[in-house]
């Protein structure tokens, strides 16, 4: 089971070892014999003083191999037929003393490399070695190089070529790898939303509910000829809650959800983007009936705008984010043609008519604020009455999306918890209120500009701010809660 997962991965690492072997047996038995390396000047030396016996000039490279007159004596008395004959006249004869050493001086001969030296060639200097092996009568040929020492060259320089590429290697093999995926990385999300956690955005969440009952099958669609909405696209400012109402649709729904980054699908090589893409595809698949939400849409749009027209151009600059709803019903197959030829991002995703349903999910006016508020302060134990807090944050933030008003309950709660209280005041909730809309700090640090102007025109004056109440000046109610104060 686990080499059946990891097969590939297997056949690569034993070609690699078989490969590796290969090549370090073939270096090892094709290794040339060895030859002492002595300089240029070393030769003519020897050759002057008349010791060479021999010179070989190897064509195609710049060495030259030679040996010494003394390290051939034996090979001059006793080589081949002659010295054979020598042996056996030696053996018939029994002289058991020269045959011994008849057969060490066989032994040594054998023993001595052939090219006891090896020195390179100099340029523009050939004449006169070539004059001087004459002059001095030494032996002097040249020969090829033979055909395993060229292969054994090749190889060596194709290793060497190859060892700088290695890591270009690993980085193309990780992002052809279709493990690497975000398909293969992701599990549908188990975690269950509803509709009721949404608020504030009541047009969408009834184009999304309709939906919903299709894929229930409450609503007979297919009675009337409609076909089921493959596609949704909804754009808008962020953290109006695009991710929240997907989640909702998947959750109601009863569906696996699988949400995927679309930077995820920006990849080096060309292909492999729509590779993956196919992937996350095939893998909701097993998972059918199954949701996709595709997460920032617009980083990819931006990339490529110039595939886009004006109105989609339009459409993505708006769109903070782009979800895709696909439903893969067992007896749905209008999707593959969507799915299967994804060849570029902008066919696969953005095509004119691949979204049956544009959906603007804007920013929530004060009642739907309110009951957003309704649904984060749920269990959070408040000092105040829920519905008057709900209101006094609902008119206090307007401008403000889902997400930062989540934010404000948790920043509260925290505000309380760092008091020591066990409940949430009033006065932490106007804390995070402002923390959400000018930032942490913004408070001290106005005050303390305000501060050292007035300490520059009148230095009596800061001591006097420190120890009136804060809450009197303009800067530490800029929202004006102090006038909702009871
Ligand atoms: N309409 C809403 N109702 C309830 N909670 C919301 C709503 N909108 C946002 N939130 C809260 O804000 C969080 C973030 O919202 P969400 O990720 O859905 O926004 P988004 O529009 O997808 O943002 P972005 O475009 O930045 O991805 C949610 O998990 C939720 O807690």
């Amino acid at each position: 089971m686990l080499v059946g997962k990891n097969s590939r991965r297997v056949a690569f690492y034993t070609s690699f070892s078989i490969v590796f072997t290969l090549c370090f047996m073939f270096l090892k038995f094709t290794k040339p014999p060895h030859a002492d390396i002595v300089p240029y000047s070393d030769l003519i030396a020897s050759i002057q003083d008349g010791s060479v016996a021999k010179v070989l000039v190897e064509e195609g490279s710049r060495r030259i191999f030679y040996y010494m007159k003394d390290e051939v004596v034996e090979d001059d008395k006793f080589s081949g037929e002659e010295s054979q004959q020598v042996v056996d006249v030696a053996s018939r004869s029994g002289q058991i003393p020269v045959l011994n050493k008849l057969k060490k001086l066989s032994t040594k001969r054998a023993s001595i490399p052939e090219w006891k030296y090896s020195t390179r060639k100099i340029d523009h200097d050939e004449k006169f070695l070539v004059r001087l092996m004459r002059e001095k009568g030494v032996t002097f040929s040249s020969a090829p190089q033979s055909t395993l020492m060229l292969m054994r060259s090749a190889l060596i320089t194709l290793i060497a070529m190859w060892i700088p590429l290695i890591p270009l290697m690993w980085l193309v093999y990780r992002q052809l790898s279709a493990g690497n995926s975000p398909a293969r990385k992701r599990r549908p999300n188990s975690e269950t939303v509803g509709f009721e956690d949404v608020q504030g955005v009541d047009s969408a969440k009834v184009e999304l509910m309709e939906i919903v009952s299709c894929l229930q099958g409450d609503i007979n669609y297919e009675k009337v000829g409609a076909k089921l909405p493959r596609g949704v696209l909804l754009f808008g400012p962020p953290g109006t809650g695009k991710t929240l109402l997907a989640r909702a649709v998947a959750g109601e729904a009863g569906v696996p959800f699988f949400t995927v980054s679309a930077s995820e699908f920006v990849e080096m090589f060309v292909g492999r983007g729509a590779a993956r893409i196919r992937d996350l595809f095939s893998t909701a698949r097993k998972f059918s009936p199954s949701i996709i939400f595709i997460d920032e849409l617009d980083a990819v749009g931006g990339k490529r705008g110039r595939t886009f027209n004006d109105e989609r151009d339009q459409t993505l600059n708006q769109a903070s984010l782009i979800i895709i709803l696909y439903s893969f019903l067992a007896t749905n197959g209008r999707n593959q043609c969507a799915t299967n030829r994804p060849d570029a991002l902008d066919s696969a995703l953005c095509r004119p008519g691949r979204f049956s349903r544009k959906v603007f999910v804007g920013e929530p006016d004060e009642e739907g604020r309110r009951k957003i508020l309704a649904v984060h302060l749920k269990g959070v134990p408040l000092e105040e009455d829920v519905n008057i807090i709900c209101q006094l944050i609902a008119t206090l933030t307007d401008g403000l999306v889902g997400a930062d008003l989540a934010n404000i309950v948790n920043e509260s709660a925290l505000l309380a918890a760092r008091r020591g209280s066990e409940t949430v005041a009033r006065e932490d909730i106007m804390e995070a209120i402002e923390r959400a809309k000018f930032g942490i700090n913004y408070k001290q640090q106005r005050s303390s500009k305000i501060s050292k102007e007035l300490g520059k025109l009148f230095p009596w004056m800061p001591s006097l701010m420190r120890k009136s109440d804060m809450r009197e000046d303009d800067i530490q109610g800029p929202l004006g809660y102090q006038s909702l104060n009871p």
